[in-house]
């Protein structure tokens, strides 16, 4: 409440101040007489009677909503805030009618400098129009917040919540407006502080920016010169000179605004190169929950097109703009120099252009993130189609895919109508003014020629002169714009740059051996993309040096997540996950990363030969440590059977090689790292039954190496020394194969399960055996007749058949 008295007595006092100093000023003081003569002998060219009505019904406007402010401030300070722009549009109105009333008193006023009450009252007019916005925003500002006292007699607390909740929406906008505002000037100011190193260019540019802006501005002058040497003065000598004088001009603009437009492309594209770097450097140091919840067109897209949209609007803008700030400078003052009258005359004008550009500029941003938003979520469609095509051809839905691309096209085209649209109603605006604004001058001016107030060489000099400022004025309007398409695509580019990632990797712990010694301790987790749902809940476990662990249990029971914490991939919500005794956050990000190697469910291989594959971020790494890692995973001969070798390239995501080929390949590449743990998540899943059992007999006999390994097929942890059963993320059973079979819990009921073939949808969708004890010894008979022949290929390791491997082992 205190709050809205003091800004209604302020409003008030302004008011009042501004009624006050209007009458005295109109009145000469107190002189009544004057006053009454002003309305008796009214003319538009010689009273000030006008500009003081107009003062006074800004104060019965002002009155009105302070007024409505007292009776009923909920409804009326949202009217207020609502009208802003509408009211701004009174000052403009009433600064062009006094500016133009200035130009009459001067009409009929011979010398009007000594006229100081005239001179008064159109200062004071001037500055009443500011104060009375000034006001309107101080009105529109006063909180609307119902008073609270937590006083239980009153009300109870849920009312009082739900009435301060029916604010918070209002409030969170508010905040988010400012954090808004503040991200934007924000993002320029950053956009300078990045053009730091490329200051020498800078200043050279603006240097020759400034020398053909200079050049440009004294062109309309020179020809005005031309105009009265050919025409008024028939002076031969006036005449060459002007044109001489223009000839170098021309040369010195066209010179340096080549230089200037150059030199400025040169910054830009070093910024836009030292962006990219940043920003790419910024998104491959995230946390891998942020690549859970971001998808991969917008990060590609902010790489992409953002940086290009804020470089190329900034660089081209950023030209015009200083230009025609320069060029729109000189112009004026040298059309104050021509005729002061006529040049008031285009002032009036000026307010409503940059009204209309305010404005456009305004919507024209909205507009602008709006379409780059959309055009984000187009590119994702694509993107998802075309990385899988393989999926989408085997569902045959091509034309559905076709057609989400199109739905997403048609929003983006929609905006870019709006877009144009807006454009569209800008250009015809600002064209028809710049018109009307010739047009009134050249009467105008006509008339200070005719009364002998101006030459007719100035007047053509006055008329070009204020053509350029209308293309500077609307340059820098339509500039405007671009700048803030800039702006808004270097807001997202900053956004990235500037995250934090929510997991750090900072330990410095590298000692010089390490044991692998895991311990997970009440470890309770939940991805951060969903808060609220527990994944895994007090998983407490020990895995030796040198033991190999099975985790074992349905599909979505919490396996893989304990691998991603053992990676560090995500922290824990509680509990902890030591190795060697200490945090796994507490060690260096390299280090641990060459001490525990991954093979996840599906290896990622990078577009480029096999043996960089394998050796993929080592460096210094020989082709013989290559093929001894590739001769464990059992890869080496498939791979010494392609054309070339370890040269081979995979392609893109690994696409040139089967399942099984890249999972070797990926086992092989954590295989040379020498790791003291190896975390194998369905590593051998895509594998044939003797590939399998030749890479499993690769990975036992590396003495030192702690395994925990994650496999849906049961031949493949039935060996492990010992086997964590994980249910709804839970530890529920732990043991040998033989001992947990006799328990009979989960995991004998998982075997049974296989046995039985009810798994083999999960398992291998390729397995067709009838659950019957037949079919099984069938399937048994094939895949040891299969093991014998040592027919099994690396063309059809992929086709494994786990429902006959499991009736073998178990
Ligand atoms: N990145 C993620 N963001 C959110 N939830 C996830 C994420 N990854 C997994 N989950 C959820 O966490 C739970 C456990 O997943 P996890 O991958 O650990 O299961 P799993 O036991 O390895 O399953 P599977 O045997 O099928 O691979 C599942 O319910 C899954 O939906």
């Amino acid at each position: 409440m205190a709050g809205k008295g003091k800004t209604v007595a302020v409003v008030m006092l302004l008011t009042l101040a501004d009624l006050a100093a209007n009458t005295v000023f109109y009145m000469h003081g107190v002189d009544v007489y004057k006053f009454m003569y002003g309305i008796n002998f009214f003319s538009m060219f010689t009273s000030m009677f006008d500009t003081w009505v107009l003062g006074v019904l800004r104060v019965c406007v002002m009155l009105g909503a302070v007024l409505s402010v007292l009776c009923n401030t909920q409804d009326a300070v949202p009217r207020i805030k609502l009208s802003q722009s509408w009211v701004s549009m009174y000052p403009a109105a009433v600064f062009a009618y006094t500016v133009t009333k200035l130009l009459l008193y001067a009409e009929k006023e011979e010398d009007i400098l000594p006229k100081l009450w005239f001179w008064a009252q159109f200062g004071g007019s001037l500055v009443g129009c500011v104060v009375f916005y000034f006001n309107w925003i101080l009105l529109s500002k006063i909180s609307t917040k119902p008073y609270l006292s937590v006083n239980k007699e009153e009300g109870t607390e849920e009312e009082i919540k739900g009435l301060v909740g029916d604010e918070e929406p209002n409030d969170k906008k508010k905040k988010r407006k400012k954090e808004k505002d503040e991200d934007g000037k924000s993002a320029v100011l950053k956009l300078m502080s990045y053009s730091k190193p490329d200051l020498p260019y800078l200043l050279t540019a603006t240097a020759f920016l400034l020398g053909a802006a200079v050049s440009d501005i004294f062109e309309p002058y020179y020809t005005g010169q031309v105009i009265d040497g050919i025409a008024i003065e028939k002076s031969q000598e006036k005449f060459t000179r002007a044109i001489i004088i223009m000839t170098l001009l021309s040369i010195t603009s066209g010179v340096c605004a080549g230089l200037r437009g150059g030199l400025f492309s040169v910054c830009m594209a070093r910024l836009n190169i030292r962006l990219r770097n940043l920003l790419f450097k910024s998104v491959t140091q995230q946390e891998i929950g942020f690549f859970d919840s971001v998808k991969t067109g917008d990060i590609t897209s902010r790489l992409t097109s953002d940086t290009s949209t804020m470089s190329d609007m900034l660089s081209l803008n950023l030209n015009i703009f200083l230009r025609s700030f320069v060029r729109g400078a000189g112009t004026l003052f040298f059309m104050f120099k021509l005729s002061w009258q006529l040049t008031i005359f285009t002032l009036v004008i000026v307010p409503v252009v940059a009204g209309v550009s305010k404005i456009y500029g305004k919507y024209f941003k909205k507009l602008s993130k709006a379409v780059q938003d959309s055009l984000a979520r187009a590119n994702e469609v694509a993107e998802e189609t075309v990385a899988s095509l393989r999926t989408v051809r085997s569902f045959a839905h091509e034309n559905g895919e076709c057609d989400r691309y199109r739905e997403k096209l048609k929003a983006t085209y929609k905006l870019n109508i709006k877009e144009a649209l807006a454009y569209g109603g800008y250009s015809m605006t600002t064209h028809t003014l710049e018109l009307a604004m010739v047009v009134l001058t050249l009467y105008y001016g006509g008339h200070l020629v005719i009364t002998n107030r101006l030459t007719g060489g100035n007047l053509v000099s006055f008329i070009l002169y204020q053509m350029e400022l209308g293309d500077a004025i609307e340059d820098m309007g339509s500039v405007y714009t671009g700048l803030m398409q800039a702006v808004g695509a270097s807001e997202k580019v900053f956004e990235y740059i500037d995250r934090k990632p929510e997991v750090q990797n900072n330990g410095l712990l590298a000692p010089d051996k390490l044991e692998g010694h895991i311990e997970f301790k009440d470890v309770c987790f939940a991805y951060p993309a969903r808060k609220d749902i527990p994944v895994l809940k007090d998983v407490s476990f020990e895995v030796s040096p040198g033991e190999v662990v099975a985790l074992v249990g349905p599909s979505g029971s919490g396996k893989s997540t304990c691998v991603n914490l053992l990676e560090h991939f995500y922290e824990t919500t509680s509990g902890q996950v030591l190795l060697d005794g200490n945090p796994i956050m507490a060690y260096d990000h390299k280090f641990l990363h060459r001490m525990i190697a991954l093979v996840g469910q599906e290896p990622v291989l990078f577009a480029r030969s096999i043996k960089d594959n394998i050796s993929y971020a080592l460096n210094n790494c020989s082709l013989e440590e290559v093929q001894q890692v590739a001769r464990q995973a059992n890869a080496h001969q498939f791979i010494a059977e392609l054309p070339e070798g370890y040269e081979t390239e995979t392609g893109e995501k690994g696409m040139q090689l089967s399942g099984g080929q890249k999972q070797r390949v990926a086992i092989a590449r954590a295989l040379i790292r020498r790791p003291a743990v190896l975390l194998l998540d369905e590593a051998t899943s895509a594998l044939d039954a003797e590939s399998e059992h030749l890479v499993q007999q690769a990975i036992q006999n590396l003495h030192g190496h702690t395994v925990i390994l994650i496999a849906h097929r049961l031949s493949t942890v039935e060996r492990a020394d010992r086997i964590i059963v994980i249910d709804r993320g839970s530890v529920v059973e732990q043991g040998r194969h033989r001992e947990l079979m006799q328990q009979d819990g989960l995991y004998a009921k998982l075997v049974q399960r296989q046995l039985l073939g009810l798994d083999s949808k999960e398992e291998d969708s390729t397995a067709e055996a009838e659950p019957t004890a037949n079919s099984q010894y069938g399937s048994m008979k094939a895949s040891r007749g299969r093991l014998k022949s040592g027919s099994s290929s690396d063309s059809d390791s992929d086709s494994d058949s786990s429902g006959s491997d499991v009736a073998i082992r178990v």
